[in-house]
């Protein structure tokens, strides 16, 4: 069967597309019949790249939330993506084509539709981003994180999948904690506090951070993945720290397959409420302090409703992240009991099928012949967790 994967932008929408081409070739896709379109320029020429898989891009560019003469611009840009799109898939004659989001989606499920092959969509947030909600009438089958997504999606094409944590930050749930902080060459005896902005960082959180560690780094220590944009700002303010201080903080500009010891390491996050916080903190059981993006993003802000309103996250408001960071963190970090209920909360959203139910479904949208079932087809009725959900929908 060949796959066509398109998702791009940021690492939101390649990770989880990178979790399920994993698990599609474990269960006997070859390489050579997965194939992504991306966009040129952008964050999936280097993870897709890096991961082995091939990748073709095409032209475009944003249209919501950029100025005017930038929208018209980019609207013609992908207009040509679409034109392009349809040559790489009559090339390719895929069986299915499978997207995440990202505005390079919608050019590519367009030409996909006209040449009759089937759409699905796995939806990252609670919340459908734009490109989502344009593509959702031409989708054959929707796979959501949470079921939240039900107000937002027709139930018949609805299948809660669960967030795909990819399987080498999963592995990490293997080392002990020891382990996982002698990756950071860190201490079992401070507690932990893991600061990320999402996969391009955030500038507010780093900024707020940096003030606070001189505070924080008397009793904690700290991994802080900046983003490769605040890197040579964040560098530098750690070069200024005392060096009994700078022995308990380890800042990052990017972390690939060390994501997962260091959600191992940690006993608290502190980042923004992109969607991969409703897969990858449950996974490790890890509370967090979530402060969502607001402007213009208002996905980040239902996500982090999810996790608040079940216990294992609180939420600050980034226009007074200053003044909040240090004693929300200062009263939680040394809270053992809280910590733990929290934990347990985090760990109770937990889905380790995710990637592998996705994959199934991929399959199963892909398969022409329901009488010859590909290898790793689901059977709805003979996978709990699928039909489960399906019915719950
Ligand atoms: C500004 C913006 O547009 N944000 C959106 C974007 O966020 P963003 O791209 O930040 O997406 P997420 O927070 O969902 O995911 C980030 C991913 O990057 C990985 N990671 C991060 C840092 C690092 O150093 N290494 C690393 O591997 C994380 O493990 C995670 O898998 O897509 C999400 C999913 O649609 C949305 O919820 C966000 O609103």
């Amino acid at each position: 069967m060949r796959i066509l994967i398109c998702a791009g932008g940021t690492g939101g929408g390649i990770y989880p597309a990178l979790a399920a081409a994993t698990e599609l070739q474990a269960l006997g896709v070859a390489e050579d019949d997965l194939l992504w379109i991306g966009a040129k320029g952008e964050m999936e020429e280097t993870l897709v790249r890096r991961a082995g898989l091939r990748l073709e891009t095409i032209p475009g560019g944003p249209i919501v939330g950029v100025p005017l003469p930038t929208r018209a611009r980019n609207a013609l840009k992908l207009a040509r993506g679409a034109v392009a799109a349809g040559g790489h898939l009559r090339r390719f004659q895929p069986d299915v084509m499978f997207m995440t989001g990202g505005y390079v989606a919608a050019p590519v499920a367009l030409a996909a539709r006209r040449q009759g092959v089937p759409i699905v969509i796995y939806l990252p947030d609670v919340e459908p981003g734009s490109t989502i909600r344009l593509v959702v009438p031409l989708a054959r089958r929707i796979a959501a994180t949470t079921d939240g997504s039900q107000a937002y999606v027709p139930a018949e094409k609805l299948v809660v999948t669960g967030y795909p944590v990819r399987p080498d930050v999963r592995a990490a749930r293997t080392l002990t904690k020891a382990e996982a902080l002698a990756t950071f060459d860190l201490t079992p005896a401070r507690p932990t506090l893991f600061v990320f902005g999402g996969s391009r960082g955030a500038r507010n959180i780093n900024r707020a951070l940096m003030a606070a560690l001189p505070a924080l780094l008397t009793q904690a220590q700290i991994i802080h993945v900046s983003g490769e944009l605040t890197w040579p700002e964040v560098e530098a303010h750690a070069a200024t720290l005392p060096a009994e201080l700078r022995a308990f903080y380890r800042p990052y500009a990017y972390l690939h397959e060390e994501m997962g010891a260091a959600f191992r390491a940690a006993d608290l996050a502190l980042a923004r409420a992109g969607a991969s916080m409703l897969g990858e903190c449950p996974a490790f059981g890890l509370p967090s302090i979530l402060v969502p993006l607001t402007f213009a993003w208002r996905y980040q802000k239902v996500n982090a409703d999810y996790l608040t309103e079940r216990g294992a996250a609180v939420q600050l408001v980034d226009e007074t992240l200053g003044q909040t960071l240090l004693p929300t963190v200062q009263e939680l970090l040394f809270d053992r009991e809280r910590l733990a209920r929290m934990a347990a909360a985090a760990a109770a959203l937990d889905k380790p099928d995710a990637a592998a139910d996705l994959a199934r479904l991929i399959l199963a949208e892909g398969n022409p012949d329901p009488g010859h079932p590909d290898p790793g087809s689901p059977d709805h009725r003979a996978h709990p967790s699928i039909a489960r959900e399906e019915t719950l929908c």
